[in-house]
């Protein structure tokens, strides 16, 4: 198969304005594609957050990153005639919602007088028995949680692909799946943020009140603590997403300050750097090629302590006016494991109308995606090919 990356560097020796002319003469783009997996092993990736903070955003630009055909709702999803599911594949990748081993119903919920979040509430046996089995090569047959009417409906068949991500509230919760894990994330939305965020679904989206989205949270928030958040200490990556440092007392919550945390020490995982690697630095990129408006940008770099864990950390507060500029910033940066130059500017450009997209949350996210893709290449030896801009006959 021919890679069209290896000559993209030269052909994007342009601005970005200039790319997006290219494309408008380009109608289809090529796919990423994974190729067979060489050794038939399953790469299991998890990725732990609270409800309503991005994982269904997320797994978009992940997934769009390992491209693969046929991608959505396994069966087809309800709407087509198949079932409700929470399990979303391609030929190449397959997502599995954890909610799907909740223990009770929501009915049963109720009269043990526990939430979701409960640890007590979740069959880890099950979840690790299936979870190993996948990552065997197994077919196994998955429970299902219906969100719809909370019910634990019929189980689904669920093939292995060579990448299955694990999603939801206790990916890394017990230590057995921790350890079945090649890769996990953490989505770490400060409370406020979290607040913002499903006020815009919950509120705006699903018409339900302000007063019974506060109260949701503050019922959750006690099991949040005990049960979901103890686990960032276990992440690879923590995008971590807190109010802006830039305006003095912001109550708006409309810029962010995100932190890309990595572990350091983490095996096939070379830390992002900005300038040199292992210094500290601030870094404000607003001028001559990157145009900000109120506050302005700031990125940092440095060495950090996070949990206890020594970390390098990457930070981000602002937003962007235009990410067609974004290119400035992604040229700065190293160990992107992008396959050529723009391919950040680039993935962030496709989903520019998602949630995120202008700020250190796409831009994190995206980031995070590719060096998901460059962990998986190097434990599996599969080549994934790149989604680039078709070059015109
Ligand atoms: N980066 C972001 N910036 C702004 N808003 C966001 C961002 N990510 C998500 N949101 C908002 O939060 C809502 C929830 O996002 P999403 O559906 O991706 O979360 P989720 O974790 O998959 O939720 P759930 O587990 O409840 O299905 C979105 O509708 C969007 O309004
Ligand atoms: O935290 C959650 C998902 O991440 C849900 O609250 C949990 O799955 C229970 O679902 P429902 O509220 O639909 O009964």
């Amino acid at each position: 198969m021919m890679i069209l990356s290896a000559f993209l560097p030269a052909a994007l020796g342009f601005s970005l304005s200039q790319q997006s002319a290219y494309r408008t003469h380009t109608p289809r783009s090529s796919r990423a594609v994974v190729e067979a997996s060489a050794s038939g092993d399953v790469i299991l990736i998890g990725v732990a957050a609270d409800s309503g903070c991005g994982k269904s955003t997320f797994m978009r630009r992940l997934t769009g990153i390992f491209g693969g055909t046929n991608v959505g709702p396994l069966g087809g999803g309800f709407d087509s005639g198949g079932w409700e599911t929470n399990t979303l594949v391609s030929d190449t990748t397959t997502v599995i919602c954890l909610d799907d081993y909740h223990l009770n119903d929501r009915q049963g919920r109720k009269v043990t007088k526990r939430t979701a979040l409960d640890l007590a509430e979740n069959n880890f046996d099950l979840m690790y028995e299936q979870l190993l089995a996948l990552k065997s090569g197994e077919t196994i047959m998955k429970p299902i949680y219906n969100h719809v009417n909370g019910t634990l409906d019929t189980p689904e068949e669920i093939k292995p692909t060579p990448i299955v991500i694990v999603e939801g509230l206790h990916p890394m919760a017990d230590e057995r799946v921790r350890d079945l894990l090649d890769f996990s994330l953490y989505l770490d939305i400060t409370d406020d943020v979290k607040f913002a965020w499903k006020i815009q679904r919950d509120m705006i989206e699903r018409g339900h009140s302000l007063e019974s989205i506060q109260a949701s949270i503050e019922a959750r928030k006690p099991d949040f603590d005990a049960f979901v958040a103890p686990q960032r200490e276990f992440a690879d990556v923590v995008i971590q997403v807190l109010p802006t440092q830039l305006i003095p007392d912001d109550k708006e919550g409309k810029i962010l300050r995100v932190r890309f945390i990595q572990r350091d020490g983490k095996e096939n995982y070379d830390p992002v750097y900005l300038f040199d690697e292992g210094s500290t630095i601030e870094w404000t990129p607003c001028g001559k090629k990157l145009t900000c408006s109120y506050p302005g940008i700031k990125f940092a770099y440095g060495p950090d302590e996070f949990l206890g864990n020594e970390v390098t950390v990457l930070e981000l507060d602002g937003k962007f006016d235009n990410l067609q500029e974004l290119i400035y910033v992604e040229s700065h940066l190293s160990n992107t494991a992008t396959k050529f130059y723009g391919e950040l500017t680039q993935q962030m450009i496709k989903m520019g109308d998602s949630p995120g997209s202008d700020n250190g949350t796409g831009f994190f996210q995206t980031l995070a995606s590719l060096k998901i893709r460059e962990f998986y290449e190097t434990l599996s030896g599969v080549t994934v090919e790149a989604e680039t801009p078709k070059v015109a006959a």
